[in-house]
């Protein structure tokens, strides 16, 4: 069965305006539907550069970069904005949630924003409220007491699952992860990805997730090791598949 691709990339560059001292270059890349990316490399070499050029935050200054079969350098800053808010859910290292809200205001969230990820969520559970609930249950959060407090509250590693079912609601098509583990030993990140990939699973939604923990690496498709090449001050893409088993 032929792959669809999801991203595609020729030849883009990227400098960070009025700064020389660092440019990401890659030639070429392609994501396919429901892939698992996992992308390492060096502090300061560029990992979230890159991810905020995938999710449209900041924009190449040459090359292709097709996401979703949307060219995001020809849209405006405000459609790069809506096109993230409705097919892109992100799981920040340090979470990003809002401390004095509760569980589920902080996941219905990410529909205030995208009319098409509240319908979608509306489809699926009959409201947003119920479908944030069935999430965080997925994602193991049941606790009605838990539910109810301000999530500034709530331990690490609730906040981190708060922040998986808010990137999660209304299916996105790809979902952006920053590090979501590193405040969290090497055991509760591998329970982590477990949840997190049988709900990304259910949805055939794609995966770009960027951590210091290597050990992770084997249970994705395929592992972008990004290198800084010190001389040239330039960041380059080293692609690289692991092998799949046939049986
Ligand atoms: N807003 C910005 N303006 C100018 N330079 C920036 C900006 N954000 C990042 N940089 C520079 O871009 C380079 C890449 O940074 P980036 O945060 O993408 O690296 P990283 O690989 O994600 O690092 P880490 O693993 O430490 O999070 C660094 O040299 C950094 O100083």
């Amino acid at each position: 069965m032929t792959k669809v691709n999801v991203i595609k990339a020729e030849s883009i560059v990227f400098m960070w305006p009025k700064s020389s001292s660092f440019t990401l270059s890659i030639d070429h890349l392609t994501v396919t539907k429901g892939e698992k990316v996992f992308i390492q490399g060096a502090s300061g070499c560029g990992k979230t550069t890159l991810l905020s050029l995938l999710s449209g935050v900041n924009r190449t200054h040459s090359g292709q970069l097709s996401v979703l079969g949307s060219q995001l350098s020809s849209l405006s800053g405000g459609q790069r904005d809506q096109f993230r808010a409705d097919h892109i859910g992100v799981v920040f290292q340090l979470f990003n949630l809002l401390p004095y809200l509760t569980a589920i205001e902080n996941v219905v969230l990410a529909c205030k924003f995208s009319k098409q990820r509240a319908q979608k969520a509306i489809a699926k559970s009959g409201s947003l409220e119920q479908e944030a609930i069935r999430l965080l249950a997925k994602l193991e959060l049941s606790n009605q007491q838990l539910l109810n407090k301000p999530v500034g509250q709530l331990s690490i590693g609730q906040q981190q699952r708060i922040a998986a079912a808010r990137a999660l609601i209304g299916s996105p098509d790809i979902i952006i992860a920053d590090e979501p583990t590193s405040s969290l030993d090497h055991e509760v990140s591998e329970s982590f990805l477990d949840l997190l990939f049988t709900e990304i699973e259910a949805c055939n939604a794609t995966l770009l997730f960027v951590s210091h923990d290597t050990r992770l690496k084997e249970r994705f498709d395929s592992t972008w090791t990004l290198m800084h090449d010190q001389d040239k001050q330039e960041s380059r893409l080293l692609l690289t598949q692991p092998e799949r088993s046939t049986s």
